[in-house]
């Protein structure tokens, strides 16, 4: 496909997402029904719909609409590019433009653009939750999340891994936010045809959820519950850890966990699954990583931005508070409660962990933030133990 057709379904796919297809599904749709385009195709114009989505506001106001088309014009138009190159009218390239979106075009840029880009109702609170490195947040939320692996630890070393991924072509770096964490430049679109991921010497995980995960104490023989395992990410990260640790995984919903197996077993790592509703109990660290928002990720998830509203996100603080107290009865004497999200959100961070500690009298241990200014997600960890 040339790169005027690949702007072409760019639009036809945006405006897919704008009448309310969710965007994974409207990218499939596409891709199905387009069965020639291959997958550097497909590969540039997801990225492109995500380009979108990501600074959906401020290209809604840089290209005069909220439709597929104003959507990429607005991207061109942020980008420097000039929309005639690409709105030819030749085989499969979008239409030419029209006296209306020429006029949009003409009109100067608004200012503060990037604040468009998040939901106007969380503009407040984003802004005092992160005082002084809002600016940087916003800007880095606008771009692609860098992609990050853990070197699980237990097999090999970071050293070593930087050398099996380059066998591969894939180049990678050493972070500072956390000893395990790689992150990858080029080639890292290969990362799960690799040698290294499929030997298990590597996992994708994001830089923020390793440091957080690096914070809990762990000693060989601890007895330790992940209760909202989900795919598994933190229990496998904390198995590398501390392969002497038993590690338990639980979630409400069996299915979340179908992968964890395949993926411990990559790892060669130890976890045993719990049934939905029957953790055990008597854990020295219950880890809750929680059910969010998600907004410390929205660099990969843009669309979830959008679609957030502040009754739904009451209705997860409110679960997460339930999810809490459920996990906190699991932790034995003198044990630990681990709370994680992957929220940049007050509400489901430091006052969710201030609630948590003044309703039960347990103490804060400590707790850390880690936003997108530091390179990865936006990601909380806190940790409560019981008063004596
Ligand atoms: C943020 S995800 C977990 C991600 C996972 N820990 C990882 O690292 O890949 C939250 C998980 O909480 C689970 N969950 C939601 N409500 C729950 C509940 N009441 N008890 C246990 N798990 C719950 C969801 O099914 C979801 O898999």
């Amino acid at each position: 496909m040339t790169p005027a057709a690949r702007i072409a379904a760019a639009i036809e796919i945006l405006d897919r997402i704008t009448t309310g297809e969710p965007s994974e599904k409207a990218l499939t749709n596409w891709a199905r029904a387009h069965r020639f385009a291959g997958s550097k195709d497909r590969a540039a114009i997801r990225d492109h719909v995500f380009d979108v989505l990501r600074c959906r506001g401020s290209f809604a106001a840089l290209g005069g609409g909220q439709g597929g088309r104003a959507l990429i014009l607005g991207l061109l138009r942020a980008q420097g590019v000039d929309p005639e190159t690409i709105f030819t009218g030749e085989r499969f390239a979008p239409e030419p433009l029209g006296p209306d979106e020429r006029a949009a075009l003409d009109k100067p840029a608004p200012p503060d653009l990037a604040r468009r880009d998040w939901p106007e109702w969380l503009l407040a609170p984003l802004t005092q939750r992160l005082g002084s490195e809002f600016d940087t947040v916003t800007e880095a939320m606008r771009a692609r999340a860098p992609v990050f692996v853990r070197v699980n630890i237990a097999r090999t070393t970071p050293d070593a891994a930087i050398a099996v991924l380059a066998e591969d072509g894939i180049q990678a770096e050493a972070h500072p936010l956390s000893p395990s964490a790689l992150q990858l430049g080029e080639g890292a679109r290969r990362i799960q045809q690799s040698r290294a991921y499929q030997e298990g010497f590597v996992e994708l995980q994001d830089v923020s959820s390793q440091a957080a995960v690096g914070q809990i104490p762990l000693a060989p023989g601890m007895r330790i519950l992940d209760y909202c395992a989900g795919g598994g990410g933190k229990a496998l990260a904390l198995v590398a850890a501390c392969p002497d640790c038993e590690i338990c995984a639980h979630d409400i919903d069996a299915g979340r966990m179908r992968d964890l197996p395949l993926r411990a077993d990559r790892a060669g790592a130890r976890v045993s699954i719990c049934a939905p509703g029957k953790p055990g109990a008597g854990y020295d660290f219950v880890l809750v990583d929680a059910p969010c928002s998600g907004s410390g990720t929205w660099r990969r998830t843009p669309e979830a931005k959008w679609r957030l509203t502040p009754e739904r996100l009451g209705d997860l603080v409110a679960l997460q508070a339930r999810i809490l107290d459920e996990a906190s009865a699991l932790v034995a004497p003198g044990g630990r409660l681990v709370y994680m999200t992957c929220s940049l959100l007050a509400d489901e961070n430091d006052a969710q962990a201030a609630a948590f500690a003044g309703r039960t009298g347990w103490d804060l241990v400590s707790q850390r933030s880690y936003s997108p200014a530091t390179g990865g997600d936006g990601f909380f960890v806190a940790q409560f133990e019981r008063k004596a």
